[in-house]
């Protein structure tokens, strides 16, 4: 069973604004590629998604007034879309990237490397829940409202001595240019411990809005790169020609071509689905191409509805939700919900909050989950997501490879 989340209410800051409130950064995007929160800011009230549109309304609402005043809206929507999201409106977004200040040439190597990390659950324990899902989907195969897919997440603790420096990890994990970086200032716990951000270094768009024009890039079906060349593209390969991986990923792109239909003109994947590839992983993706009907939906709305997209969830959604709740010994929260901006004319890009984990002082916890459908091995899925935890694990200081160091990921497969 999930750990609950403390009552939102009782977690509601009631601290001052954050000086940094979210910041973006995507070395190829060169025209809105970073994007850095600059005052004054105000939180959003706080609530579930059902009330989103309302609250974001006045905000778009002044726009006619402001005419295009460079004000956003950025933040954070949790996984589980009922409960508070973390959003702040700000004056604009060319302030300074957080990551710029950490100094030194050898970004790399943090000054000081925090203790082994700990899994919650265990690998093990990560390939029970992985087995029984696979069961729950041989015996409902071919009834109506099957279970297909589900995504299953494990989480490492990783402590320090002293609070993590946002710069400097900023900084390292925006070394690998295929990724976006990013950092959200999360609502402070009541208890006045340290503030919380949620930090991470996605390779996914949920949805980039300009004017009419919205592109989507779901990924799904991964493999872990690796250091010798002829090893690594013998695993692109295998993941290219993966039956399972590719059924896996075509879920994700039919989800998201229906969710999209209905709102616009035009709507298609003119690129076809190919491979991608971050300094860790290998992933199956589709670029998703859309006219929207009505140009002034906000981006903030689109991305709000096509969250959880089975990338992060599983099929049929609500079904998947419920499972990763009983299944999943640690809550999400804000891990594997959506992080972005919006700007007053509806534009701006969201991102599946992923290769990410919540800073809390000198606390990180890390976040890494693989789909799992028909086919799939519960060893295999235990060690993409061991891989999965690499890039962040090296900004930290920590071998890529600890979380795939559990002797249990090595034994003979289990079936
Ligand atoms: C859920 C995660 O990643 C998602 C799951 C993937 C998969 O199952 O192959 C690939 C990319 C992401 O959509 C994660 O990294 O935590």
């Amino acid at each position: 069973m999930t750990l609950p989340l403390p009552d939102a209410t009782l977690t509601e800051a009631p601290s001052l604004p954050p000086d940094q409130p979210f910041s973006f950064r995507n070395a190829r995007d060169q025209v809105r590629g970073q994007v850095c929160a600059t005052g004054p800011v105000r939180p959003l009230d706080r609530a579930g998604a059902d009330t989103l549109a309302d609250r974001v309304a006045p905000f778009f609402g002044a726009a006619r007034d402001a005419d295009d005043d460079g004000a956003l809206i950025g933040g954070a929507l949790p996984f589980d879309k009922a409960r508070p999201d973390c959003l702040w409106q700000v004056a604009g977004g060319h302030g300074a990237w957080p990551g710029a200040n950490a100094g030194g040439p050898a970004r790399s190597v943090p000054e000081r490397r925090p203790t082994r990390p700990c899994p919650q659950p265990p690998a093990t324990g990560y390939m029970d829940s992985v087995a029984r899902a696979l069961e729950i989907m041989r015996a409902e195969r071919g009834l109506p409202d099957a279970l297909t897919k589900v995504v299953l997440a494990r989480s490492l603790l990783v402590e320090d001595r002293m609070a993590f420096a946002l710069p400097g990890l900023m900084a390292r994990l925006a070394e690998d240019p295929a990724v976006t970086v990013f950092q959200v200032a999360l609502p402070q716990d009541a208890d006045g411990s340290a503030p919380r951000q949620l930090v991470g270094a996605t390779p996914e768009l949920l949805l980039r809005k300009r004017g009419d024009s919205v592109v989507s890039h779901p990924l799904a079906g991964s493999a872990r790169r690796l250091d010798d060349p002829e090893a690594d593209a013998r695993n692109a390969n295998a993941l290219a020609r993966s039956e399972k991986d590719r059924r896996e990923h075509g879920l994700v792109v039919e989800y998201i071509l229906d969710m999209l239909a209905p709102v616009c003109k035009r709507l298609g994947t003119p690129e076809g689905t190919a491979l991608t590839t971050t300094r860790s992983m290998w992933h199956i993706g589709t670029r998703i191409e859309g006219r929207l009907k009505d140009p002034e939906t906000p981006a903030i709305l689109l991305a709000a509805a096509l969250h959880p997209t089975p990338a992060v969830c599983g099929l049929p959604c609500d079904r998947a939700a419920r499972l990763i709740r009983d299944l999943e010994p640690v809550a999400r929260d804000f891990y594997a919900g959506a992080v972005g901006w919006c700007d007053r004319r509806g534009d701006g890009d969201w991102y599946v909050a992923i290769r990410c984990a919540e800073l809390c002082g000198a606390r990180a916890r890390l976040f890494a989950g693989a789909g799992i459908v028909l086919g799939s091995d519960p060893r295999a899925e235990a060690s993409e997501t061991g891989a999965k935890f690499g890039a962040f694990l090296s900004a930290l200081g920590l071998p890529p490879d600890a979380a795939l160091s559990d002797p249990s990921l090595h034994n003979q497969p289990n079936g």
